[in-house]
Protein backbone atom coordinates (compact mmCIF):
# COMPACT_ATOMS: atom_id res chain seq x y z
CA UNK A 1 0.00 0.00 0.00
CA UNK A 2 2.61 2.45 1.07
CA UNK A 3 4.56 1.42 -2.07
CA UNK A 4 1.76 2.92 -4.20
CA UNK A 5 1.26 5.93 -2.44
CA UNK A 6 5.05 6.26 -2.72
CA UNK A 7 4.22 6.43 -6.59
CA UNK A 8 1.65 8.93 -6.28
CA UNK A 9 3.01 11.52 -4.13
CA UNK A 10 6.29 11.22 -6.90
CA UNK A 11 3.91 11.94 -9.68
CA UNK A 12 2.00 14.60 -8.27
CA UNK A 13 5.29 16.34 -6.92
CA UNK A 14 6.02 15.97 -10.35
CA UNK A 15 3.19 17.86 -11.41
CA UNK A 16 4.26 21.05 -9.72
CA UNK A 17 6.54 21.74 -12.10
CA UNK A 18 5.57 20.44 -14.97
CA UNK A 19 1.64 22.78 -14.29
CA UNK A 20 4.10 25.97 -13.00
CA UNK A 21 2.92 25.95 -9.83
CA UNK A 22 6.47 25.90 -8.18
CA UNK A 23 10.45 26.86 -9.21
CA UNK A 24 13.44 25.68 -8.10
CA UNK A 25 12.35 23.65 -5.16
CA UNK A 26 9.79 24.92 -3.73
CA UNK A 27 6.11 23.19 -2.67
CA UNK A 28 5.78 19.84 -1.38
CA UNK A 29 3.15 16.96 -1.68
CA UNK A 30 1.41 14.58 0.49
CA UNK A 31 -0.95 11.69 0.52
CA UNK A 32 -2.17 9.68 3.95
CA UNK A 33 -2.76 6.09 4.11
CA UNK A 34 -5.56 6.24 7.21
CA UNK A 35 -5.14 2.09 7.90
CA UNK A 36 -1.61 3.03 8.91
CA UNK A 37 -1.99 6.79 10.02
CA UNK A 38 1.10 7.37 8.05
CA UNK A 39 1.74 9.79 5.40
CA UNK A 40 4.43 9.60 2.31
CA UNK A 41 5.62 13.40 1.12
CA UNK A 42 8.48 14.90 -0.63
CA UNK A 43 12.15 15.17 0.81
CA UNK A 44 12.84 18.67 1.45
CA UNK A 45 15.33 20.40 -0.76
CA UNK A 46 15.39 18.04 -3.47
CA UNK A 47 15.90 19.48 -7.26
CA UNK A 48 12.84 18.20 -9.06
CA UNK A 49 14.70 16.52 -11.44
CA UNK A 50 16.68 14.80 -9.07
CA UNK A 51 14.03 13.66 -7.65
CA UNK A 52 13.02 9.57 -7.25
CA UNK A 53 10.20 7.73 -6.20
CA UNK A 54 12.66 6.27 -3.72
CA UNK A 55 13.67 9.43 -2.29
CA UNK A 56 10.09 9.72 -1.18
CA UNK A 57 9.63 9.93 3.24
CA UNK A 58 6.85 8.03 5.13
CA UNK A 59 6.12 9.48 8.71
CA UNK A 60 3.77 9.44 11.17
CA UNK A 61 1.20 11.85 12.17
CA UNK A 62 3.85 13.28 14.97
CA UNK A 63 6.04 13.58 11.98
CA UNK A 64 9.00 10.82 12.97
CA UNK A 65 10.22 9.42 9.77
CA UNK A 66 9.59 5.99 9.56
CA UNK A 67 10.80 5.16 6.38
CA UNK A 68 13.28 6.70 3.84
CA UNK A 69 16.52 8.31 3.82
CA UNK A 70 16.42 11.86 3.47
CA UNK A 71 14.74 14.62 5.59
CA UNK A 72 11.36 15.46 4.94
CA UNK A 73 9.89 18.55 3.63
CA UNK A 74 10.16 21.14 5.90
CA UNK A 75 6.18 21.56 5.91
CA UNK A 76 6.01 18.20 7.20
CA UNK A 77 4.09 19.72 10.28
CA UNK A 78 1.73 21.46 9.00
CA UNK A 79 0.30 19.00 6.66
CA UNK A 80 0.51 16.40 9.72
CA UNK A 81 -1.61 18.89 11.40
CA UNK A 82 -4.18 19.02 8.57
CA UNK A 83 -4.67 15.38 8.57
CA UNK A 84 -5.15 15.13 12.30
CA UNK A 85 -7.96 17.79 12.51
CA UNK A 86 -9.65 16.78 9.05
CA UNK A 87 -9.84 13.26 9.15
CA UNK A 88 -11.52 12.97 5.73
CA UNK A 89 -8.81 14.59 3.15
CA UNK A 90 -6.20 12.08 1.81
CA UNK A 91 -3.51 14.74 0.39
CA UNK A 92 -2.44 17.91 0.45
CA UNK A 93 -0.12 20.30 -2.01
CA UNK A 94 1.79 23.64 -1.20
CA UNK A 95 2.73 25.18 -4.02
CA UNK A 96 4.03 28.76 -4.87
CA UNK A 97 1.87 29.08 -7.73
CA UNK A 98 2.80 33.43 -8.74
CA UNK A 99 -0.94 34.29 -8.74
CA UNK A 100 -1.95 32.87 -5.56
CA UNK A 101 1.21 33.79 -4.21
CA UNK A 102 -0.07 37.31 -5.18
CA UNK A 103 -3.36 37.11 -3.52
CA UNK A 104 -1.51 35.66 -0.39
CA UNK A 105 0.73 38.21 0.08
CA UNK A 106 -1.76 41.04 -0.32
CA UNK A 107 -3.55 39.08 2.31
CA UNK A 108 -6.66 39.02 0.26
CA UNK A 109 -9.34 35.92 -0.60
CA UNK A 110 -10.34 34.98 -3.45
CA UNK A 111 -13.54 35.57 -4.18
CA UNK A 112 -15.65 32.94 -6.42
CA UNK A 113 -15.46 35.50 -9.26
CA UNK A 114 -17.26 33.13 -11.53
CA UNK A 115 -18.07 29.20 -12.98
CA UNK A 116 -14.13 28.44 -13.47
CA UNK A 117 -13.89 29.25 -9.81
CA UNK A 118 -17.18 27.46 -8.61
CA UNK A 119 -16.71 23.74 -10.10
CA UNK A 120 -13.72 23.30 -7.73
CA UNK A 121 -14.63 26.03 -4.86
CA UNK A 122 -18.05 26.41 -3.07
CA UNK A 123 -17.18 29.89 -2.42
CA UNK A 124 -14.16 32.42 -1.15
CA UNK A 125 -10.92 30.64 -0.96
CA UNK A 126 -10.13 32.28 2.64
CA UNK A 127 -6.60 33.89 3.39
CA UNK A 128 -5.43 32.81 6.71
CA UNK A 129 -4.39 35.48 9.57
CA UNK A 130 -1.05 37.15 9.59
CA UNK A 131 1.34 34.64 11.97
CA UNK A 132 2.60 36.71 14.82
CA UNK A 133 6.32 36.67 15.56
CA UNK A 134 5.97 34.24 18.31
CA UNK A 135 3.73 31.45 16.05
CA UNK A 136 7.09 31.92 13.44
CA UNK A 137 9.69 32.17 15.84
CA UNK A 138 8.04 28.69 17.63
CA UNK A 139 6.82 25.87 15.68
CA UNK A 140 6.36 27.42 12.76
CA UNK A 141 5.00 25.00 10.58
CA UNK A 142 2.31 23.81 12.98
CA UNK A 143 1.09 27.39 13.66
CA UNK A 144 0.75 27.03 10.02
CA UNK A 145 -1.35 24.20 10.56
CA UNK A 146 -3.39 25.53 12.98
CA UNK A 147 -4.28 29.39 11.14
CA UNK A 148 -5.50 27.17 8.16
CA UNK A 149 -7.75 25.31 10.88
CA UNK A 150 -8.59 28.12 13.01
CA UNK A 151 -9.52 29.91 9.63
CA UNK A 152 -12.25 27.34 8.37
CA UNK A 153 -13.79 26.66 11.82
CA UNK A 154 -13.77 30.76 12.61
CA UNK A 155 -15.50 31.49 8.89
CA UNK A 156 -17.65 28.45 9.38
CA UNK A 157 -16.09 27.12 5.75
CA UNK A 158 -16.19 23.32 4.96
CA UNK A 159 -12.66 22.64 3.71
CA UNK A 160 -14.38 20.06 1.97
CA UNK A 161 -16.81 22.03 0.16
CA UNK A 162 -13.27 24.96 -0.38
CA UNK A 163 -10.20 22.67 -0.54
CA UNK A 164 -8.11 25.33 -0.26
CA UNK A 165 -6.63 28.21 1.85
CA UNK A 166 -4.23 31.01 1.10
CA UNK A 167 -1.49 31.00 4.20
CA UNK A 168 -0.68 35.05 4.66
CA UNK A 169 2.61 36.23 3.11
CA UNK A 170 3.45 32.85 1.76
CA UNK A 171 1.42 30.84 -0.45
CA UNK A 172 -1.25 28.49 -1.50
CA UNK A 173 -2.43 24.67 0.51
CA UNK A 174 -4.74 22.64 -1.83
CA UNK A 175 -6.50 19.40 -0.45
CA UNK A 176 -8.60 16.48 -1.76
CA UNK A 177 -9.55 12.42 -1.43
CA UNK A 178 -5.79 12.17 -2.45
CA UNK A 179 -2.31 13.94 -3.67
CA UNK A 180 -3.57 13.74 -7.76
CA UNK A 181 -7.26 15.41 -6.61
CA UNK A 182 -5.15 18.34 -4.27
CA UNK A 183 -3.02 18.60 -7.29
CA UNK A 184 -5.81 19.38 -9.52
CA UNK A 185 -7.37 21.79 -7.00
CA UNK A 186 -3.77 23.21 -6.84
CA UNK A 187 -3.83 24.04 -11.21
CA UNK A 188 -7.23 25.28 -10.72
CA UNK A 189 -6.43 27.49 -7.32
CA UNK A 190 -3.77 29.43 -9.80
CA UNK A 191 -6.38 29.91 -13.02
CA UNK A 192 -8.56 31.29 -10.79
CA UNK A 193 -6.33 33.98 -8.88
CA UNK A 194 -5.24 35.24 -12.44
CA UNK A 195 -9.12 35.22 -13.53
CA UNK A 196 -9.79 37.38 -10.68
CA UNK A 197 -7.34 39.90 -10.70
CA UNK A 198 -8.47 40.68 -14.22
CA UNK A 199 -11.67 40.86 -13.80
CA UNK A 200 -11.37 42.92 -10.75
CA UNK A 201 -9.24 45.22 -13.00
CA UNK A 202 -12.38 45.52 -15.64
CA UNK A 203 -15.07 45.73 -13.23
CA UNK A 204 -15.10 45.55 -9.55
CA UNK A 205 -18.65 45.68 -9.15
CA UNK A 206 -19.12 42.61 -10.86
CA UNK A 207 -16.81 40.41 -8.73
CA UNK A 208 -19.25 38.13 -6.80
CA UNK A 209 -20.94 35.06 -8.84
CA UNK A 210 -24.65 35.08 -7.89
CA UNK A 211 -25.45 32.61 -5.25
CA UNK A 212 -27.80 30.18 -7.74
CA UNK A 213 -25.14 29.82 -10.01
CA UNK A 214 -22.27 28.66 -7.71
CA UNK A 215 -24.72 26.18 -6.38
CA UNK A 216 -25.58 24.66 -9.82
CA UNK A 217 -21.81 24.97 -11.00
CA UNK A 218 -20.64 23.30 -8.09
CA UNK A 219 -23.27 20.90 -7.41
CA UNK A 220 -22.75 19.87 -10.90
CA UNK A 221 -19.45 18.00 -9.98
CA UNK A 222 -20.28 17.78 -6.31
CA UNK A 223 -22.27 15.58 -4.56
CA UNK A 224 -24.69 13.08 -4.68
CA UNK A 225 -27.03 14.44 -7.92
CA UNK A 226 -23.57 15.47 -10.00
CA UNK A 227 -23.97 14.93 -13.48
CA UNK A 228 -20.51 16.59 -14.62
CA UNK A 229 -18.39 13.90 -16.91
CA UNK A 230 -18.46 10.01 -16.80
CA UNK A 231 -19.27 7.38 -14.47
O1 LIG B 1 7.49 27.65 1.67
C1 LIG B 1 8.59 27.18 1.50
C2 LIG B 1 9.78 28.03 1.23
O2 LIG B 1 9.37 29.39 1.30
C3 LIG B 1 8.73 25.68 1.48
O3 LIG B 1 7.44 25.14 1.55
C4 LIG B 1 9.31 25.25 0.17
O4 LIG B 1 8.40 25.73 -0.81
C5 LIG B 1 9.41 23.75 0.04
O5 LIG B 1 10.16 23.26 1.12
P1 LIG B 1 10.52 21.69 1.15
O6 LIG B 1 9.22 20.92 0.99
O7 LIG B 1 11.46 21.43 -0.02
O8 LIG B 1 11.18 21.49 2.49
Amino acid sequence: MLEDIKAEVYAANMALPANNLVTLTWGNVSQIDRESGYFVIKPSGVEYDKLTVNDMVVVDLEGKVIEGNLRPSSDTATHAYLYKMWPEIGGIVHTHSKWAVAFAQAGLPIPAAGTTHADTFYGAVPVADRLTKAEVDHEYELNTGKSIVRTFVNNNINPIAVPGVLTNDHGPFTWGKNAKEAVHNAIVLDVVAEMTYHTRQLNPENIEVPQYLLDRHYYRKHGPNAYYGQR
